[in-house]
C-alpha cells in the first residue's frame, strides 16, 4: 500500500524534488533533469523565488507580455500582462489602439474601503451587547493603536468598527464588521493582525462585564479575518467616442455596430451563462495585470464575482448604452490592490511591471487594471458581434498549434501565410502542414 511521507517539509530542494520524482513519475532521472531545467542559474534569485512559498520544486514560467498604446486619463501607458492565454494581450493591445484614435479611457477611484470581520458567538440580549460594545469602543482603539500607528501617520488606518447582529442566519452570530483604509497596502496583513487584536480585546472586556457575570463564557470568537468582498474599493473605467467615430465593419454602419455591442452586454446582464464567459473576458485583462504587478489574482477573482452577483444574479460587469449620438461603455470593479507589500518590492520582474507603470500607487494601479478589463471586454464583444472569435483568437494560436506538431520555422513562416486569410483550425493546420511536408519529400 502507498505510505505517506514524514517530514517532507524538512527534507533539501534536491531530496524534495528526488522523493517525487522517484514516487510519482514514470522516469525519475528525465523528471529531475527537467524541474531543474527550469531553476535560474543565479542561485541567489532562485533561493529568493524558493522562498515565496514552501515545498519549492522549481519555477513555473507564466509568459509576461505587454500591451502598449493606452491612453488612461490622457497618460500613456504600456502594460505589463502575464498571462498563458493567446490572443489576450493582441486584444488588449488592439482595444488600446482603437481608443487611442477616440479620445483614449478614463478611469477613476470611487472608493477605496476595505473590509475585515470578527465572527463571534453571544447568546445573551443583542441590547447588552451593542451597550457592551459602545463601551469598549475607546479600549479597542486603544488596544490596536501600536498596529495601526503606522498606517494612520500614512492616512490610513481603521475607519469603522460596528456590530452586526446575524443571529437571524444563524443563533448567536454577531460580528465585529470594520472598516479600513490601506493606502498603497492591499492590507491583508494588517487588517488581519488589526482583527485578531480586536478579538482578544473583545473577550478579555468581555470576561470583565458586569453584566455578563455568569455567562461562560460570554463571548466565543470564531474567526479574525479580512473580506475579499470589497464593493467600497471601487474604481470605475469608462470611454465613449460618437457613434460615427465607430468602425463600419462587416458591412455594419457605427451605429449598427454600437446597437450590437449594447445588445450583446444586455444579453450577459440578463443571461449567466453568457455573463460568466463575459466577465471571464473581462478578467483575463484584469488578472493578467494583477499578477504582472504581483498582487493576489485570488483575492480579486473572488471579490469581483461576487460582485457581479451583488444584485442576487451573477451579471455583467460592464455596461453599454447609446445616448445622443454617442456610445458609452463602462465598467465599475472592486480592486483591492497593493503596490506595497507582498513580493511587490521582492520579485524582481513586479518591480519591473510597477517601473513600466511609471511606479504608480494603489490607486493609479486600481484604474490601470480596470481600464485593462474594459478593453479586454470590448475587443472580444467588437470581434463576438462581427466576425465571431474564432478568426482572430486562433490567428493567434495558431503558434501553439504549429509548436505542438514541431513546425520548422520555415514551416511556421509558410503556414502564418498561408493562413493570414483563411480561419485557422486544428484540422487545417495539420492538413495544411502534412501537404507541405509531403510537397519537400
Ligand atoms: C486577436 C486580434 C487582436 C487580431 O486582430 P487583427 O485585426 O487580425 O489584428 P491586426 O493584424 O489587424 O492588428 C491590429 C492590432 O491588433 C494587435 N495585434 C494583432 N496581432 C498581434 C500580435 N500577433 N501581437 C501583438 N499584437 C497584435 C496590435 O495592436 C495590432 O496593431 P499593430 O501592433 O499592428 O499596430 C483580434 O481578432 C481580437 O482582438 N480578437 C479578440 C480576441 C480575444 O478576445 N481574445 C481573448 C481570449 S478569448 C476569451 O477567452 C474571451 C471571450 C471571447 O470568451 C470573452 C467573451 O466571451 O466575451
Ligand atoms: N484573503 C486574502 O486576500 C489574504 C491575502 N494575503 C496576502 O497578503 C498580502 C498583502 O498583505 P499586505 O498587508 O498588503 O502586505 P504586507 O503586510 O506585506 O505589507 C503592507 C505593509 O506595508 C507597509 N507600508 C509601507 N508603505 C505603505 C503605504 N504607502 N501604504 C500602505 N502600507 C505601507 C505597512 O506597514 C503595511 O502594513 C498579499 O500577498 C496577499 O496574498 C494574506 C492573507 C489573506
Amino acid at each position: 500500500m502507498d505510505q505517506p511521507i514524514e517530514g517532507f517539509s524538512r527534507l533539501s530542494k534536491e531530496e524534495k524534488i528526488q522523493w517525487i520524482a522517484q514516487r510519482y513519475t514514470r522516469h525519475p532521472r528525465q523528471t529531475e533533469a527537467l524541474l531543474q531545467q527550469y531553476w535560474n542559474p543565479d542561485a541567489h534569485l532562485q533561493q529568493l523565488h524558493d522562498e515565496f512559498i514552501e515545498n519549492t520544486l522549481s519555477n513555473f514560467y507564466l509568459p509576461l507580455g505587454v500591451a502598449p498604446n493606452f491612453l488612461i486619463n490622457d497618460r500613456l501607458y504600456a502594460i505589463p500582462m502575464a498571462i498563458e492565454e493567446s490572443s489576450v494581450v493582441a486584444a488588449a493591445s488592439k482595444a488600446a489602439k482603437f481608443w487611442l484614435e477616440r479620445g483614449g479611457f478614463r478611469a477613476r477611484v470611487l472608493g477605496t474601503e476595505k473590509i475585515g470581520q470578527v465572527h463571534f458567538l453571544f447568546h445573551g440580549k443583542a441590547a447588552d451587547l451593542q451597550e457592551f460594545i459602545d463601551h469598549i469602543g475607546p479600549v479597542l482603539r486603544k488596544d490596536t493603536a501600536g498596529i495601526t500607528r503606522n498606517m494612520e501617520q500614512r492616512g490610513g488606518g481603521i475607519r469603522d468598527i460596528a456590530l452586526r447582529d446575524k443571529t437571524e442566519a444563524m443563533p448567536g452570530y454577531f460580528q465585529l464588521h470594520c472598516t479600513f483604509e490601506t493606502l498603497d497596502a492591499m492590507g491583508a496583513n494588517f487588517i488581519n493582525s488589526c482583527l485578531e487584536q480586536l478579538a482578544a480585546t473583545l473577550v478579555r472586556e468581555a470576561k470583565a462585564y458586569p453584566a455578563f457575570q455568569g455567562m461562560e463564557p460570554p463571548v466565543e470568537v470564531l474567526m479574525s479575518i479580512l473580506s475579499n468582498y470589497v464593493p467600497g474599493c471601487l474604481v470605475r473605467a469608462e470611454v465613449s467616442c460618437p457613434l460615427e467615430a465607430l468602425p463600419a465593419e462587416c458591412g455594419l454602419t457605427g451605429e449598427e455596430f454600437a446597437r450590437r455591442l449594447v445588445q450583446a452586454v444586455a444579453i450577459a446582464d440578463c443571461e449567466p451563462y453568457r455573463a460568466v464567459t463575459h466577465n471571464k473576458g473581462i478578467m483575463n485583462g484584469i488578472d493578467a495585470v494583477v499578477i504582472a504587478t504581483g498582487n493576489d489574482f485570488r483575492a480579486v477573482e473572488a471579490g469581483v464575482h461576487a460582485f457581479a452577483a451583488r444584485s442576487g444574479s451573477y451579471r455583467s460587469l460592464t455596461r453599454a448604452r447609446i445616448e445622443d449620438g454617442q456610445f458609452h461603455f463602462w465598467m465599475d470593479v472592486p480592486l483591492a490592490l497593493g503596490t506595497v507589500g507582498g513580493i511587490t518590492s521582492l520579485h524582481p520582474l513586479v518591480r519591473f511591471s510597477l517601473e513600466l507603470l511609471g511606479d504608480p500607487g494603489a490607486p493609479e494601479l486600481m484604474q490601470v487594471v480596470a481600464v485593462a478589463g474594459l478593453a479586454q471586454n470590448f475587443a472580444a464583444l467588437r470581434s463576438l458581434v462581427t466576425v465571431g472569435i474564432q478568426k482572430g483568437h486562433m490567428k493567434m494560436h495558431l503558434l501553439n498549434i504549429l509548436n505542438q506538431l514541431g513546425a520548422t520555422e520555415a514551416e511556421k513562416t509558410a503556414l502564418i501565410d498561408h493562413f493570414k486569410n483563411d480561419t485557422v483550425s486544428h484540422s487545417a493546420v495539420v492538413e495544411t502542414l502534412n501537404a507541405l511536408r509531403s510537397q519537400a519529400l
